[in-house]
C-alpha cells in the first residue's frame, strides 16, 4: 500500500500547474488563491470515483462541490478578523494557512467535500498520505479528528455561519491503513439557538468498515463578544 502511494507521489508536478486548478488573485495580496478540492496526480482510482460519481450529482443542484484554499479569502473575513483575529494573520508573508492544506500535495490530507444543504448533510472525500502516520502502517488518531472537525465544522458553519468546536467527542472503532480513501459522513441534528448540534461517521468507501464515529457541538460565534482567552 505504502508503495502505491509513492508511485503516485513521484508522478506530482508542480501544483500550481495542476490542470483545472482556479486561480485568482488579488492587487493587495501577492498569494495566488488556488482551488485544492480538485483531482491531481496523488489522487487514487478510489477518490478519483467517488468525485466524478459525485459531480455529476451536483449536475441537478442538490449536490455542491466545496472549494477549498489554503488561506481564507480576505474579504469574506473582514468582520470576523476585525472582531477576533490579529489582522497580520490574513495578510503579507506570513499569512495563516488552513491546517488541513497545509501539507505538501500529496502527503497529508486530500480531500472534497460536497454539501447537500435541503439534507443537512456534508460528505468529505479523503485519501490519507503517508504522513499522516501513527501506530505504523495506519493513521494518526489526530489527523482523523482534524478531518472530522473539519467536515462536521464546515457542516455547522453551512448553518450557523461563523462557529467554534466546543466539544468533539470521537469513537475510534477500526484503524484506517495509511494512503486508503474513506468518506467521512456528517449530518447537522439540530440547531438551538447559538448551538450546532452534529453528528458524523467515518466508514470506508465500500461502507463495510466503521472506522469512527464522533458527534460535535458547535457555537455560533457572538459578534459582540470577544473569544476568551
Ligand atoms: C473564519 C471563517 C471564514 C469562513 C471559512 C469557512 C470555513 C468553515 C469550516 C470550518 C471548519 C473548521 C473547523 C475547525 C474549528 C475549530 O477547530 S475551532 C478550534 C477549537 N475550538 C476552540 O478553540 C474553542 C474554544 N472555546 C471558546 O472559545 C468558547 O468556549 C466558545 C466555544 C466560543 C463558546 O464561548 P461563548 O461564545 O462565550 O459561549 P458561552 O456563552 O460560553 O456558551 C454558549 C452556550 O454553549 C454552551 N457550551 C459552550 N461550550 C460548551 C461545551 N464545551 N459543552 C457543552 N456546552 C457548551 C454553554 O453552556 C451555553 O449554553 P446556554 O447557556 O446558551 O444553554
Amino acid at each position: 500500500m505504502l508503495r502505491t502511494c509513492a508511485k503516485r507521489l513521484r508522478t506530482l508536478g508542480s501544483p500550481l500547474g495542476q490542470p483545472g486548478a482556479q486561480r485568482r488573485s488579488f492587487s493587495s495580496e501577492k498569494f495566488i488563491h488556488k482551488d485544492y478540492a480538485l483531482p491531481n496526480p496523488s489522487w487514487s482510482k478510489d477518490l478519483r470515483l467517488l468525485f466524478d460519481q459525485f459531480m455529476k450529482k451536483c449536475e441537478d443542484g442538490s449536490w455542491k462541490r466545496l472549494p477549498s484554499y489554503r488561506q481564507n479569502f480576505p474579504e469574506k473575513i473582514q468582520e470576523f478578523q476585525t472582531l477576533y483575529l490579529d489582522s497580520s494573520l490574513a495578510k503579507g508573508e506570513q499569512h495563516a494557512q488552513q491546517f488541513p492544506r497545509s501539507l505538501d500535495v500529496g502527503l497529508g490530507f486530500e480531500y472534497v467535500m460536497f454539501c447537500n444543504d435541503v439534507e443537512r448533510k456534508v460528505l468529505c472525500f479523503l485519501q490519507v498520505g503517508p504522513h499522516l502516520q501513527g501506530t505504523p502502517g495506519f493513521v494518526h488518531g489526530g489527523a482523523i479528528a482534524t478531518m472530522i472537525d473539519s467536515t462536521t465544522g464546515m457542516c455547522a458553519f453551512r448553518a450557523g455561519g461563523i462557529v467554534m468546536t466546543a466539544n468533539l467527542n470521537i469513537n475510534f472503532r477500526s484503524p484506517i491503513p495509511l494512503c486508503s480513501v474513506v468518506v467521512v459522513d456528517s449530518q447537522l441534528d439540530k440547531v438551538e439557538g447559538r448551538k450546532v448540534f452534529v453528528s458524523c461517521n467515518v466508514r470506508s468507501v465500500d461502507k463495510k468498515t466503521l472506522h469512527s464515529e464522533a458527534t460535535g457541538l458547535f457555537i455560533k460565534l457572538d459578534p459582540d463578544k470577544s473569544l476568551k482567552k
